[in-house]
């Protein structure tokens, strides 16, 4: 695929990749572009259809997934989620960065296609600090955030097996993370802004 080399960014719930993300989305105007995915999970207050999620119930997902409309997809926390390929089209139509908030499992699916992106994990500093900052967030009811938690965990593992990211963030200290994100991905901002000027 021709254009700038997609990013995707992976790492636990509640690590903080919406976070870096949307203060990248607006720092970078006009160089990044959000790849959004479907879910089946309802959307939290404040979310809007099209921008966060494409919200959809299983059966009309499933029927997406079906017929290939999605380049991957992934049961996380008792929803669908997936990443249609016309959201990836929409954005590297507009010449812009593709920026992708995957699990893990994404990660692996997308491995198996030719999008070619940068791999990113966002780490917590801790299980601890993860917990009281998904607790703090106030969007999950105690069973879901015990299901985050799990797939947390493992997620934890994974992330350190080598060869999977290119590099893994930790993000304790907020605008030291977003430091170490924008410097990995200036060489691609840099292009960008070339062909755009
Ligand atoms: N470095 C940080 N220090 C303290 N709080 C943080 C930091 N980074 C993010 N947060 C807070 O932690 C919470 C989780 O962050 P965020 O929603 O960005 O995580 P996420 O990885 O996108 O989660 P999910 O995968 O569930 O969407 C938010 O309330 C956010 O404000
Ligand atoms: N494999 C995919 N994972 C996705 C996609 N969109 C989001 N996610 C991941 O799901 C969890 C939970 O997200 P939340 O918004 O409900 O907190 C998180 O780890 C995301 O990275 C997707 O299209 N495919």
């Amino acid at each position: 695929m021709a254009g700038p080399r997609p990013v995707v960014l992976s790492g636990p719930s509640g690590a903080g990749k919406s976070t870096l993300m949307k203060r990248l989305l607006k720092d970078y105007e006009g160089v990044f572009g959000f790849s959004v995915s479907h879910t089946t999970r309802k959307p939290r207050p404040g979310e809007e259809e099209g921008k966060d999620y494409h919200y959809t119930t299983r059966e009309a997902m499933q029927e997406g997934i079906d017929n290939g409309d999605f380049i991957e997809n992934a049961e996380f926390s008792g929803n669908l989620y997936g990443t249609s390929k016309s959201a990836i089209e929409d954005v590297r139509a507009q010449n812009l960065i593709c920026i992708l908030d995957v699990d893990i499992q994404g990660v692996r699916n997308i491995k198996k296609t030719d999008l070619d992106p940068i791999y990113i994990s966002i780490q917590p500093p801790s299980m601890e600090i993860l917990e009281t900052r998904l607790r703090d967030r106030q969007t999950e009811t105690e069973e879901s955030l015990q299901k985050r938690l799990e797939a947390a965990r493992q997620d934890m593992e994974l992330s350190k097996e080598p060869g999977v990211f290119d590099v893994v963030i930790i993000n304790d200290d907020l605008d030291k993370a977003y430091e170490e994100l924008t410097a990995i991905l200036i060489d691609e901002i840099k292009k960008v802004q070339e062909v755009k000027s």
